[in-house]
């Protein structure tokens, strides 16, 4: 609540105006039951059409300025909410990207995308509705209560029981359907969270045929949310009927002790439809209130949930020392002392005391079977995630001291999954370098192998790339991603698995070409292929995050059985392949 505060105190102004302008238009229609009583006991009674027309345009004048003050005070009421929901919206996103993997990981990117768009719309709706409401309707009730009093006190002793009655029923029914309304939104994040993983997920789930499958799990969702809205609004349905039984009873109390009242002269025919017209605009009023409860009760859990993710610290944050570009003489470029390292804090280790040393411009292999740990390892340099137990140092310092700002900034990182952006090519490559050349670029693309692809397209480097590389082929976004690692020449080049789509010439031509271009970098070069990283100045093999064996090609070959397993199984695959050729 404090948070969202100190959102609404940065509009002032917007932000009081809004409520004491509903008030006004509240008092305003205060008054009209009064002028309409005036024109049935005058206007029509005494048969005065001077007065008639005059209560006409007070009416009318009621209403213009009535109108006035409501499309002002619901301005201001939407510009207050849409300039907090954006204000929220800026920091959370600001936030999310100062949280760790560890965090990201888990939360999850979905409920992220989630928290940061329906949730923070329903707040934004909530803060609307309440500042146009919570004072508008306890006004109007009250007021309403006070005014026929003022009317008629024996006549208006229905509003004193009929008040607190229709109270109680409102609030009743909310006690009851609030928590039934928070079970729909969670069922709401259920239908969207499987929504999103469909539509992300589309071509595999084509690919394999799982449509049925899917559709019967969608299926199965959207019933639960439609059984659980049928249940809920089952309930809410009473709202009105019961309201409008209490509010109908009242009339009828009115119109007969009312009319009994006008038949021996103790009340005008006017106050009858005054005291008519306060209970309907009473009940009006409490039905508004109560659709504002239910609909804050929403935006609260929304808030709440926003404010989880606001109240998480992130497990590295961005403080620390500057990373030194140079190590002393003979010192490690990457060194692994004793590493062990787990992704929940409870859960099984992934690497287990693995410790290794990088010199500088040397090219490190590391093997392994999937899930052995190889990506979690080179996640490790960039401080992605921090060491559970051991030191991860860089030129000789350990990177749980540095600034992950400027660790990264060293490092130039071709991830598993090529990612691109929406934008040109030219802008996707600067990630890499800002104040890249045209010439660093081409050069970056050259050692890519690159440059074919983009020579052959019109447009160069202004060719436009769709979302997540949309327009382009798996290989090309591959070669694009490993030029954006390049182009900052990196003290410290990390590729993971990130020429799996290239075919072997030009993957044989890429390492050439890194090898050459590379000398003053230190290379690792995470693969499941042996022909990829057999010129490797060592090689790590890695299974079920241990260490098997680390040295050169013919050394592990002789010394390490995973690693001759590995070798033999390609061999005898790739001869196999051969004799089908052939
Ligand atoms: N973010 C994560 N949270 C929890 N566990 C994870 C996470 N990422 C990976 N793991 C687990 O850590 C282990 C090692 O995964 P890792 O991705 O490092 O393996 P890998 O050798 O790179 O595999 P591959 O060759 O298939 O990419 C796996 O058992 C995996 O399930």
């Amino acid at each position: 609540m404090r948070r969202l505060l100190k959102y609404l105190k940065k509009h002032p102004v917007v932000t009081v105006l809004a409520p004491l302008f509903k008030m006004l238009e509240a008092s305003f229609e205060l008054f009209v039951p009064l002028v309409v009583a005036r024109m049935v006991d005058v206007g029509i009674g005494q048969q005065r059409s001077g007065s008639l027309w005059q209560m006409g345009g007070i009416l009318i004048l009621l209403g213009i300025v009535g109108f006035g003050f409501s499309v002002t005070a619901q301005y201001f009421a939407a510009k207050s909410a849409v300039s907090a929901g954006m204000a929220m919206r800026n920091d959370l996103f600001a936030h999310i990207n100062t949280l760790s993997y560890k965090e990201i990981d888990t939360v999850g990117t979905s409920t992220l995308i989630n928290r940061m768009t329906n949730d923070i719309n329903q707040v934004q709706n909530g803060i609307n509705m309440f500042l146009r409401l919570f004072l508008r309707s306890p006004f109007v009730v009250f007021g309403a209560m006070i005014m026929a009093f003022t009317v008629n006190v024996r006549a208006a002793l229905p509003f004193a029981a009929a008040i607190p009655l229709l109270l109680v029923v409102v609030f009743a029914i909310l006690l009851v359907s609030m928590p039934l309304y928070r079970r729909v939104q969670k069922q709401v994040d259920k239908v969207l969270l499987s929504t999103r993983e469909n539509l992300l997920g589309i071509r595999v789930v084509r690919a394999f045929n799982h449509q049925d499958s899917e559709m019967k799990h969608f299926r199965q969702e959207s019933t639960d949310l439609f059984e659980r809205q049928i249940h809920v609004g089952k309930i809410s349905a009473l709202l009105n009927p019961l309201t409008y039984v209490i509010i109908n009873l009242g009339i009828i109390t009115i119109l007969w002790s009312g009319g009994r009242q006008v038949y021996i002269g103790g009340l005008t025919q006017g106050q009858v439809i005054a005291l008519i017209n306060y209970m309907s605009q009473i009940l009006a009023e409490l039905i508004k209130l109560a659709n504002l409860i239910i609909l804050l009760s929403k935006s609260m859990a929304s808030l709440n949930r926003v404010n989880q993710v606001f109240d998480m610290r992130p497990s590295i944050d961005g403080e620390g020392l500057p990373l030194k570009r140079r190590g002393k003489e003979g010192t490690p470029a990457v060194q692994f002392k004793n590493v062990s390292f787990r992704y929940t804090d409870t859960g099984k280790e992934t690497l287990s005391c693995l410790s290794f040393k990088a010199m500088p411009g040397q090219t490190i292999g590391i093997i392994g079977g999937t899930g052995s740990g190889k990506t979690s390892l080179v996640s490790l340099i960039p401080r992605f995630y921090d060491v559970s137990e051991g030191e991860v140092l860089i030129n000789g310092q350990d990177v749980k001291t540095l600034a992950p700002a400027s660790i990264r900034s060293h490092i130039g990182l071709v991830p598993q999954k090529a990612q691109l952006f929406k934008g040109t090519l030219r802008e996707n490559i600067r990630w890499g370098k800002p104040d890249a050349t045209d010439e660093d670029i081409y050069q970056a693309l050259g050692t890519a192998q690159a440059s074919d692809f983009v020579d052959s397209r019109r447009e160069g480097l202004e060719l436009m790339i769709e979302q997540d590389g949309g327009n382009l082929s798996g290989g090309q976004k591959q070669r694009l991603t490993i030029a954006r690692a390049l182009v900052r020449r990196p003290g410290i080049l990390i590729l993971d698995d990130s020429a799996s789509a290239l075919d072997f010439a030009t993957d044989a031509k890429l390492r050439k070409a890194i090898r050459q271009d590379t000398k003053q970098m230190t290379v690792f070069l995470v693969s499941q292929r042996v022909s990829a990283i057999k010129n490797a100045d060592q090689i790590i093999v890695l299974d079920d995050g241990h260490i098997e064996g680390i040295g050169t090609h013919d050394v592990l070959l002789a010394s390490c059985p995973v690693y001759k397993e590995i070798y033999e199984s390609q061999v005898s695959g790739q001869e196999v392949e051969h004799h089908a050729d052939a």
